[in-house]
């Protein structure tokens, strides 16, 4: 891509009609980092800052088609992937991997809701696991994600972390980011794990309780920044700066009752 080139990037995901996390979150965080957006939408998710209420699936072989129809005309410079309802959506997608070699794919294992709604079922995590991790770039699990794709307690620490993004790397995911959000602290702590070395990247925690669609945000951010940048670890740092700033952002927003969004703003304007 040519440095002064717009990066197109395409996110794959499930809805949120609250703008805060999904397919909403990523494209205004797309647009807010200056890649120009594309979606392949997975699932409409009846959710808002208090919980999820319904699913209703995409079929795989629509998600196949809206893949096919975009990619045939507009190659992605990157891919995030995000919520993926079921084995066959696992299986479309990384059907369509296979066929279109978009470079940077980012896989936010998806699972369960900030309200503690299961996105993914319990089910499906082996698919996952198995087709979808060899084939992304960068994985982006939090804790319990971790935990679950390796059938492995929760780690508590970050030695515990280090390993464990290790053994991530060790199932077929090139580079994995492991968010440590769901720790203790002043700082939020999340380890990079690369084929050349290990490496921790913090920043300070933000006081708010308006946490939806920080890893949506921050997995797209990642897609639309990596383009530009010359390495993994370079995209993910501006990627979490972007994030801690939109975060400090969120309580100037006052959306919903529960756990509201992150804010994305522009100066320009
Ligand atoms: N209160 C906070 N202040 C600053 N960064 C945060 C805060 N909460 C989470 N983060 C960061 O947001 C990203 C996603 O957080 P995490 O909670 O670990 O995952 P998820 O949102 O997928 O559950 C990570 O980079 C984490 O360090
Ligand atoms: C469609 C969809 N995808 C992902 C999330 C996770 O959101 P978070 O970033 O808060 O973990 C969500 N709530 N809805």
């Amino acid at each position: 891509m040519a440095a002064n080139a717009v990066p197109k990037v395409l996110t794959i995901a499930g809805t949120d009609p609250s703008g805060g996390a999904g397919i909403q979150g990523d494209l205004k965080t797309f647009s807010a980092l200056g890649a120009y957006g594309m979606t392949v939408v997975t699932a409409l998710v009846a959710q808002t800052t208090t919980g999820v209420t319904g699913i209703h699936e995409v079929p795989a072989a629509f998600v196949a088609q809206q893949l096919d129809t975009l990619l045939t005309d507009v190659p992605a410079d990157a891919v995030k992937i995000g919520m993926l309802g079921d084995a066959d959506l696992i299986k479309a997608v990384a059907a369509a991997l296979d066929t279109y070699r978009p470079p940077h794919v980012v896989l936010d294992p998806v699972m369960v809701a900030k309200s503690g709604d299961r996105l993914l079922p319990a089910d499906a995590v082996s698919e996952l696991r198995r087709t979808l991790l060899p084939r992304a770039d960068l994985i982006t699990p939090n804790l319990p994600e971790a935990a679950d794709l390796l059938g492995e307690p929760q780690a508590s620490g970050l030695p515990e972390m280090h390993a464990q993004a290790a053994r991530l790397r060790a199932l077929g995911a090139r580079q994995v980011l492991l968010k440590g959000g769901h720790l203790d602290g002043d700082t939020c702590v999340d380890v990079l794990a690369t084929p050349e070395g290990t490496i921790e990247l913090a920043a300070p925690r933000v006081p708010t309780r308006n946490t939806h669609g920080t890893g949506c945000t921050l997995s797209s951010a990642i897609a639309a920044l990596r383009p530009r940048h010359d390495d993994w670890p370079s995209a993910v740092r501006a990627a979490k700066d972007y994030l801690t700033q939109a975060l400090r952002a969120a309580d100037s927003l006052g959306v919903g009752h529960g756990h509201g969004p992150v804010h994305h703003f522009h100066n320009a304007w």
